[in-house]
């Protein structure tokens, strides 16, 4: 596989953790410690590289050590203990602390018993008036609390699935966290799943309580969708109550119970203390080419490893506020919602990133005082091209950190962010951060301690053995391979819902290296230990025997203010041959001339190799994406190679179906091109 040129061996860093921030990182105070009490290696003075490549090989080398540690440093209550930490280390099967029982939602909630802090914000709420609404760690705890009872009257048991409708609100962490109390297992939708989608997920869960809004806001306007849940109800034979929540303001329907009504007798948590593998959720995957994945995480190894994202990797305490922009229908709400195990407040923000333009999201970071904040690397690359200087124009003096996802974030990016805070004196941390729903977490990522290089994640996570493979399971460095993880971690998914003898959770990542874990993404792991993400490994461009990313192609294209998006495919024909069409979505007034087709051709050429250079240049009416905001490759590919559109995509999993009509039809007119 070629790539984008690598850096040259040892590139000037784009930023440098200060002394000062290096010192006071939880991960220098945990590596002290990991090494005094638990075996680690001691940190090399003066040399923050070393000591994490060190405190890394252990944690992998060792991983018994690592993850007992971790769960001491953040001291995990284990209401019975544990036998051992890891009693058996197979990928599918591995067996964590067996013999211990917790509870999640306790961990979520500890900082509300610490009086100092009872009346602080946990949760700060922020609608499209980008006003902060706060829920004070007390008025959590007593929510869920009295939640939890509510759901234990309606007769939820530990095991029982509970299932949300409902946007980044107050009510669904209420919810998620009662849930998890009471030992029910969590699943949730976004309302702007249509119902099909929703149906797709809930139905294989077969939920026994639904929380529903009446409908949302989001880009100015009302989004009623009362129809939707009356279809949810009617379609999910399974549930036993239905609770609503008037966000719109309208009654509850014939049969639901009130929100308000369950949630304000002011009652003491109980905490069903669960094993640790005992589910806290499902998630679900896209499912563009067929059901979604029903992906179960446990509520040890959930814990385990938000404690050291929050905590380790992200650097987050209770001083912070941690805001990443998401909806309930992505793992990163999962993943936000973990910044209260490390007592962290958590900005929660539904509304449209671009109403009511394009600085959305860091108005909300300046209302909040955020002082971590996440986004999607395809937002800030909007805001670079929209040419806006937040930094400059707003007051974001609290923010340390801005950390994206979704995509790799491309050079320019890495370089708009971090110039548009050094032009007002501020000294920006930059993280692009990598890994999936399948471990609701990162594989890789920020590192407090380390330096950031352009187009580059810090490193790899610790207790994640993360590598790059060649076809022969061989790992490669300073070359592009298949992201492999070499040992199993806690927040791997512990089954699938639907999945009685475990054959897809087997074939989704186990197939090709038996035994070991792999993603489906193309990465680079460099001899510095920092790691590049190429796009993903199932819709690979292979010309003639050279495979390329498709992320290296977008970023070189999408980087000309002309193209909005771009969507490259590369097409294996009957004949042999391959062809690599690149479509384009072009910017408002921009025309696809000959001018235009030469000067993608030629950044393409330049800024990558003549072999990345598309067959044809096609104007598109848009990409389309997966529910999540990722581009669609293969069912794309499908269609592109035949494949009627009912057979090549599910349709309840497509931002907008309308558009892969499109792509059908130049599928189509490409077969009657040939056919004469
Ligand atoms: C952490 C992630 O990898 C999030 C995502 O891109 O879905």
């Amino acid at each position: 596989m070629t790539t984008a040129p690598q850096s040259a061996p040892q590139p000037e860093p784009l930023w440098q953790p200060g002394p000062d921030r290096i010192a006071g990182a939880q991960v220098t105070r945990f590596h002290t410690w990991a090494a005094a009490h638990h075996g680690a290696p001691a940190p090399t003075p003066g040399d923050p590289a070393t000591s994490y490549a060190a405190l890394h090989r252990w944690s992998v080398d060792d991983l018994p050590a690592f993850w007992q540690a971790t769960a001491e440093w953040f001291d995990v209550r284990f209401a019975t203990p544990y036998d051992t930490v890891l009693a058996d280390r197979a990928m599918p099967g591995a067996r964590w602390f067996p013999g211990a029982t917790l509870n999640y939602a306790e961990h979520a909630l500890r900082a509300a018993q610490d009086p100092a802090r009872a009346g602080d914000p946990a949760l700060l709420y922020v609608d499209e008036t980008h006003e902060p609404t706060p829920v004070t760690w007390a008025d959590l705890r007593a929510q869920v609390g009295s939640l939890a009872a509510e759901l234990r009257r309606l007769g939820v048991r530990p095991g029982d699935r509970v299932s949300a409708y409902v946007p980044n609100i107050p009510q669904a962490v209420v919810a998620l966290l009662a849930t998890a109390a009471v030992g029910a297992v969590w699943t949730s939708c976004a309302p702007d799943f249509g119902a099909r989608s929703v149906l797709d997920r809930f139905q294989q869960t077969e939920p026994v309580v639904l929380f529903t809004v009446d409908g949302y806001r989001y880009g100015g306007k009302e989004h009623d969708r009362r129809d939707t849940v009356a279809e949810l109800r009617a379609e999910l034979p399974t549930l036993r109550a239905v609770v609503h929540i008037p966000l719109l303001g309208t009654p509850a329907p014939e049969g639901a119970l009130n929100w308000s009504d369950l949630t304000s007798n002011d009652t003491e948590p109980v905490f069903e203390q669960v094993p640790f593998d005992h589910p806290l959720w499902v998630l679900y995957s896209s499912g563009t080419t067929g059901l979604p994945k029903a992906i179960v995480q446990s509520q040890g190894g959930i814990l385990l490893e938000h404690l050291k994202q929050t905590g380790l990797h992200c650097d987050l305490g209770p001083d912070d506020r941690f805001f990443w922009y998401t909806s309930t229908g992505w793992m990163m709400w999962n993943f936000l919602v973990a910044g209260l195990l490390v007592g962290a407040t958590i900005v929660l923000y539904d509304g449209s990133p671009g109403h009511p333009d394009i600085s959305a999201q860091w108005r909300v970071a300046e209302a909040t005082r955020a002082t971590v904040y996440g986004t999607s690397a395809a937002y800030v690359m909007a805001c670079r091209k929209a040419g806006i200087h937040p930094a400059r124009d707003l007051d974001l003096s609290a923010i340390t950190c801005v950390a994206t996802t979704g995509s790799p974030l491309p050079p320019d990016g890495f370089r708009w962010l971090h110039d548009s805070f050094a032009e007002s004196g501020a000294d920006l941390w930059t993280a692009s951060v990598s890994g999936g729903t399948d471990v609701c977490s990162c594989f890789a990522g920020a590192v407090p301690t380390l330096p950031v290089h352009i187009g580059e994640l810090q490193a790899a996570c610790l207790g994640t053995d993360l590598q790059a493979w060649d076809p022969q399971g061989k790992p490669v460095t300073d070359e592009v391979g298949e992201l492999v993880v070499t040992n199993p971690m806690p927040s791997m998914p512990t089954r699938f819902w639907n999945d009685p003898d475990g054959t897809r959770y087997h074939d989704s990542y186990f197939d090709m290296y038996p035994g070991v874990w792999r993603h489906g993404d193309w990465i680079t792991v460099t001899s510095r230990g920092s790691v590049v993400i190429h796009g993903r490994s199932d819709s690979t461009l292979n010309r003639q025997g050279v495979r390329m990313g498709s992320a290296d192609i977008y970023e070189a294209v999408e980087r000309l203010p002309e193209v909005r998006e771009s969507l490259v495919i590369g097409l294996e024909l009957p004949d042999g041959g391959y062809w690599m069409p690149l479509f384009v979505h072009l910017a408002p007034g921009a025309t696809l001339d000959d001018a235009l087709r030469d000067r993608i051709k030629r950044t393409i050429r330049e800024e990558l190799s003549p072999r990345h250079v598309p067959d044809d240049i096609i104007e598109a009416p848009g990409v389309p994406h997966t529910l999540t905001g990722k581009r669609i490759e293969v069912p794309v590919k499908r269609l592109l190679q035949g494949t009627p559109l009912d057979k090549a995509v599910n349709p309840g999993s497509v931002d907008n179906l309308e558009l892969l009509r499109f792509y059908e039809n130049v599928a189509r007119d490409r077969a009657a091109d040939h056919a004469q």
